[in-house]
């Protein structure tokens, strides 16, 4: 799914209004029943609460007055408030205040004087602003939002939560709508996949509201978002007449003493991923952790007991994942550089190989063409500098992978794919039960069997992530997100292959 700007959002309102010949102000009955539809889901049995709009003078306030009528039409208890506009009223506004039902309270907000008590009751509907906000807001409207952010009501951002950029940095000092919920119009925006700003958005959810397809297929947007849509198209059925070299000779280094856990997790997600064979380079201390705990894969070990000092003959693997358990012993960090210069075969590299990499340029220089780096936040910062906010955070990804050539998985709640070709994907599967020790072996473990099978790198990452989240999704419905290890992950990989095959069908 593809991630438009609000410049790019506007042109195809404005084009699906034209070309489809819909009215702007069917558009907005469109989004606004779209909104009340949710609503009545989730709030379906509660006609009690109070529940009051705040409407803006563009089309976000012109959104919550339909949704008012609309509201109001189902029994709900609905009260708006509206705040003058600056110039005036865009004509969409208008036109539905002119279909407020004279029932529905309204009243016009000019100081702090004029807000509502807002009782923890009470649900707020945030139509203040959405994708049209072009400055930070200032005045009444910061202590209107302040109101509302202190209060314990249950608010419901329309599009955006007011005060939010769809595409650009906020200040920290910024005031913006903290929503329980945004309900956003046919495509996410980039904001609600940074870290920073999860505390505005809350829990996010797209409904469609027919915006033409045609358009939207031919804009150029660097930003994707990764839903079934993308993987289902990725995911290649296994021939009949296969074997197991069809599926590629996938080798590991992974683990040191203390962490051949991680070896083990890596090696299983590995297996699980459907590559033809594993072989494992570890330690000799794992040699017998692997062989009983793992006995599909193949074990090397190395002359060294409690850490990698030596590479094996890498002339018959056609994918190699290092990194996971791997320790910075001096003779491991040898062992990464001689690795990096002397093979050209894409690697797959997290962990503390990661880490061996950032703490020297020549390595970072050496990273064979198309090699894929997963770092988590931190690892990323080391590779990289420190950001300064999370949109920095996206033009440091979009440097190193330009750069160096290479995928970045930067993990997170929405992992993020970057590219050589300065493209973005966000991954939309998976939970906070993920975030524990382990989880980024199994990725490492997914990601090398599927290019081990030929997959292409970009390929590779984003069915990887997804199948990684999606597992993990499973995992959850059977025992919610504390109790979730790295292991359900691996146990569950089969479920979320099969998933994903159904939806190509
Ligand atoms: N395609 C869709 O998804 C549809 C979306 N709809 C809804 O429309 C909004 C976008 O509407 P738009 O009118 O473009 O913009 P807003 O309502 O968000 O805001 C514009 C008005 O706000 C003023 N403005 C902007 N920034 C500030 C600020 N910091 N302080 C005060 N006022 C501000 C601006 O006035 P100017 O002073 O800049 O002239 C405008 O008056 C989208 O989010 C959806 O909710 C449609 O309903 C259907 C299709
Ligand atoms: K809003």
């Amino acid at each position: 799914m593809k991630i438009l700007s609000a410049a790019q959002t506007r042109a195809a309102d404005a084009f699906t209004a034209e070309q489809e010949n819909i009215p702007s102000l069917a558009l907005m009955e469109r989004a606004a029943s779209a909104f009340v539809g949710w609503f009545e889901n989730k709030f379906y049995t509660n006609r009690v609460q109070p529940i009051l709009i705040f409407c803006g003078p563009g089309n976000n306030g012109g959104d919550g007055l339909a949704i008012a009528r609309l509201l109001y039409q189902h029994h709900y208890p609905v009260q708006v408030f509206i705040l003058p506009a600056a110039h005036t009223y865009a004509p969409d506004f208008t036109a539905n205040l002119q279909r407020l039902p004279d029932e529905i309270i309204k009243t016009y907000l000019h100081t702090k004087t004029d807000c509502p008590e807002i009782s923890d009751k009470t649900i707020v509907v945030d139509a203040l602003f959405g994708t049209g906000l072009n400055r930070p807001l200032t005045g009444f409207i910061t202590e209107l939002i302040t109101q509302i952010n202190s209060s314990s009501a249950t608010v419901v951002a329309v599009d955006m939560p007011s005060g939010l950029f769809t595409d650009a940095h906020n200040k920290l000092t910024d005031c913006i709508v903290q929503a329980d919920y945004t309900l956003s119009f046919e495509l996410p925006k980039i904001a609600f996949l940074l870290p920073g700003n999860a505390r505005y958005v809350g829990d996010w959810t797209i409904v469609p509201i027919g915006l033409n397809a045609e358009f939207i297929s031919q804009i150029e947007s660097p930003y994707f978002f990764i839903s079934s849509d993308i993987p289902a198209t990725i995911l290649k059925p296994r021939p009949k007449y296969s074997h197991k070299g069809t599926f590629g000779h996938a080798l590991l280094i992974s683990g040191s003493y203390g962490k051949i856990g991680a070896t083990v997790l890596s090696a299983k997600a590995c297996l699980r991923s459907g590559v033809g064979l594993l072989t494992v380079h570890c330690p000799a201390a794992g040699y017998t952790i692997l062989q009983t705990a793992v006995p599909e894969a193949m074990t090397l070990t190395d002359k060294e007991a409690d850490f990698i000092s030596e590479l094996p003959d890498l002339s018959i693997y056609n994918a190699i994942g290092i990194g996971p358990g791997l320790g910075k012993h001096p003779a491991t960090r040898q062992m990464v550089k001689h690795l990096l210069n002397t093979t050209q075969v894409p690697l797959v590299i997290d962990a503390d190989a990661l880490n061996i990499i950032a703490e020297d340029e020549n390595l970072k220089n050496a990273l064979p063409p198309n090699s894929i780096l997963t770092p988590h936040p931190k690892e990323f910062e080391r590779l990289t500098g420190k950001a300064e906010n999370d949109y920095h955070r996206l033009d440091l990804l979009k440097e190193f992978c330009q750069k160096h050539s290479c995928y970045v998985v930067l993990k997170g709640a929405h992992s993020c794919i970057g590219t050589p070709a300065g493209a973005y994907y966000f991954n939309g599967t998976g939970n906070p039960g993920m975030a524990t020790g382990g989880t980024g072996d199994v990725l490492t473990g997914i990601i090398t069997a599927l290019i081990a099978q030929q997959y292409s790198a970009l390929d590779a990452c984003i069915l990887g992530v997804y199948l990684h989240g999606s597992a993990g999704d499973i995992a959850k419905m059977e025992m919610g997100e504390q109790a979730l290890l790295a292991s359900d992950l691996i146990q569950n990989l089969g479920k979320a292959f099969l998933k994903c095959s159904y939806l190509t069908k």
